[in-house]
């Protein structure tokens, strides 16, 4: 894939996103099954997948400073969001050395 979107997202420590699927790129790039590749920069988050629109059933898994998370093929409309974002658990080098403010930096790279 050559991607050629980068979605900035900054989350404050009280910042959420509701599951969703992100269906914005073209036809043949959501046909083919093209990838959604996501780094994770800051406090960690609690993110959550699933099938379905439903926070009850989604899986949850934490993603940390320095996570890739990668969803493409059968897995790029997964519904995903993220529930919660775990004050103070970025590195503590990453907050010296960039001063980055409190909360979570997430850059998603699709291809349109
Ligand atoms: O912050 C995240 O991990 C997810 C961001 C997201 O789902 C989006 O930008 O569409
Ligand atoms: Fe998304």
């Amino acid at each position: 894939m050559s991607p050629d979107i980068c979605i900035v997202n900054f989350y404050t420590t009280s910042g959420r996103l509701g599951l969703h699927q992100d269906r914005d790129e073209s036809r043949g790039s959501l046909s083919e099954g093209l990838p959604v590749v996501s780094f994770s920069v800051g406090d960690a988050a609690e993110f959550l997948y699933g099938d379905q629109r439903d926070v009850e059933n989604a899986e949850k898994v934490v993603l940390e400073s320095g996570d890739v998370l990668i969803f493409g093929g059968k897995s790029r409309h997964i519904f995903h969001g993220v529930a919660s974002i775990i004050p103070h658990s970025a590195p503590k080098a990453l907050i010296e050395d960039t001063r980055l403010r409190p909360g979570r930096l997430n850059l998603t790279f699709r291809q349109y």
